[in-house]
């Protein structure tokens, strides 16, 4: 774990987070690769993306489909994902990935169903 929270602190200063000053790092696991997304914001601030998202986007244009774990920093963390992503790491996952809420002082372990129960699938 301190292997991964090491990685996701590496990573904070790729954020660009100019407006909010609320950088966010994350790391999805899946099908044994890691992807990395962080949060990319715009003058027009609706266009701003999470770094969940981000991540998603990686790993889906690397292939993958199946979310094993996700793992979220926040310097001002442990921080759980927003109510949008939630809904995107469902779309790959399930109710039993585990989400690893990491700050700088330590972290939270918590699921995809705990944080987004009654999930809308098709
Ligand atoms: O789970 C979260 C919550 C917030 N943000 C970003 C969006 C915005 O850039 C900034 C403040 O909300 O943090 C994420 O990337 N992930």
């Amino acid at each position: 774990m301190e292997r991964i929270k090491a990685l996701l602190q590496a990573h904070v200063e790729r954020a660009y987070a100019p407006y909010s000053g609320f950088p966010v790092v994350a790391l999805v696991e899946a099908e044994g690769e890691a992807f990395l997304g962080v949060n990319v914001e715009n003058a027009a601030f609706p266009l701003s993306q999470c770094a969940e998202r981000n991540a998603v986007a990686a790993m889906v244009l690397a292939g993958k489909r199946r979310i094993d774990r996700v793992h979220v920093y926040s310097p001002k963390g442990p921080i759980p994902p927003c109510g949008g992503c939630r809904q995107v790491l469902m779309e790959f996952g399930g109710p039993e990935v585990e989400v690893v809420l990491h700050g700088p002082e330590g972290e939270e372990v918590t699921t995809l169903g705990a944080l987004l129960p009654m999930a809308f699938r098709l």
